[in-house]
């Protein structure tokens, strides 16, 4: 049977800064060689998470556990040296003074030296930079560095890796090579790892489990396909994708709008709703002498826009609808090369599986 125990797990962490809740109640479960994925904008709370269950930060309350065993709380603290947790932050900053080995090896503590050579050498295999091991920090590029921290975090076998933005300081090219590295040394060692980001597209290729967070409180978790196609609020779809949105009000459990109506099962007459799309989920068609498709029960009714713009992006375009109904813009993208001119009519119809209608919260 396999275990079922966390290797580690937080429980209603809170820590305010001048009475003001920073994190507000978080709790997250991550198993060995699970990679949890902390996404959210900058200044809701990430990093203090992070440094809290590093131990450089202390909680207001709530508990941390690591492999069943209790870490910390209020009273009881273990210090951070001694919590085998390893850190890779953005400013990784190597030991200048000391060889491409010698930082490798600075976190072994108790070993022969032919114990600690074999594990530096084994581990600079795995990041493909044995060649590099009597040299210094100065001698390797940005993206060398990052591969020799990663290598130094990992060397003594942590149980957790504690990772803030570690890829942010690398050009493109580069990120997505060393990205799927560190992944795969990082599974193969059964490693529990909780990753902070605010990049929805580095969450999904990094995470097994995603925890949406947001002033403080984590308002999502789940699989990224679920997090993404299940989303629990407009912010939420609006976080890793543009959102287009219709505001419309409920009556007989119905919103109407110039797309047709939209079911809003349990939802009270009067009350205003938020149908939120995405732009891959628009479909076009071209004005056939002033009328659009006919309506149909999978994609409603067609409403008549004129382009704006339309950008090519590499793998698809976006184009942006002026709307005829209410002049609002709409955003729309086309897989390919789609390019309108400018004051082009056509008509839009919504996948009506892809919206979500979710209770108005703030003023249009
Ligand atoms: N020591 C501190 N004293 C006062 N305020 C702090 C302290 N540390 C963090 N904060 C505040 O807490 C909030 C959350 O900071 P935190 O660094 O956890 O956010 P984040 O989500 O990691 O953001 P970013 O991605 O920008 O680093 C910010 O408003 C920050 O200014």
């Amino acid at each position: 049977m396999q275990d079922q125990t966390p290797r580690l797990e937080i429980k209603h962490l809170r820590r305010s800064f001048n009475g003001r809740a920073v994190v507000d109640d978080v709790s997250l479960r991550i198993m060995p060689g699970q990679v949890t994925c902390l996404l959210g904008p900058s200044g809701c709370g990430k990093s203090t998470t992070l440094r809290m269950i590093a131990g450089v930060e202390m909680q207001d309350s709530g508990e941390i556990w690591v492999d069943g065993r209790l870490i910390c709380d209020t009273v009881f603290r273990i210090p951070p040296e001694r919590r085998e947790i390893g850190l890779m932050f953005q400013d990784f900053a190597l030991f200048p003074h000391l060889s491409v080995a010698d930082n490798v090896a600075f976190g072994l503590k108790g070993m022969s030296r032919a114990d600690k050579r074999a594990r530096v050498t084994e581990l600079l295999e795995r990041v493909d930079l044995l060649r590099f091991i009597d040299g210094y920090p100065h001698q390797l590029s940005g993206g060398e560095q990052q591969r020799v921290a990663l290598a130094r975090a990992l060397a003594p076998r942590p149980r957790i890796m504690l990772m803030d933005e570690p890829f942010s300081g690398l050009d493109n090219r580069l990120r997505d090579g060393i990205r799927d590295e560190t992944l795969n040394i990082l599974k193969d060692e059964d490693t529990a790892v909780l990753l902070v980001t605010h990049e929805p597209d580095e969450a999904m290729r990094m995470a097994d489990e995603i925890a949406l967070m947001r002033d403080g409180k984590i308002v999502q978790q789940g699989a990224p396909y679920n997090v993404y196609t299940r989303p629990v609020d407009r912010a939420a779809v609006a976080f890793f994708s543009d959102a287009n949105v219709l505001r419309a009000t409920v009556t007989g459990a119905l919103a109407q709008t110039p797309f047709g109506r939209f079911l809003a099962p349990g939802v009270p007459d009067g009350t205003q709703v938020d149908i939120v799309f995405r732009p891959q989920h628009v479909r076009i068609d071209f004005d056939r002498a002033g009328a659009g498709p006919k309506p149909t029960a999978s994609d409603g009714t067609a409403a008549r826009g004129v382009v704006q713009r339309a950008r090519f992006m590499g793998n698809e375009s976006l184009v942006e609808f002026v709307m005829d109904y209410d002049g609002s813009t709409l955003k729309v993208t086309v897989p390919n090369v789609f390019l309108p001119k400018s004051g082009t009519v056509m008509w839009l119809t919504i996948r009506r599986d892809k919206c979500f209608v979710f209770t108005a919260k703030d003023p249009h």
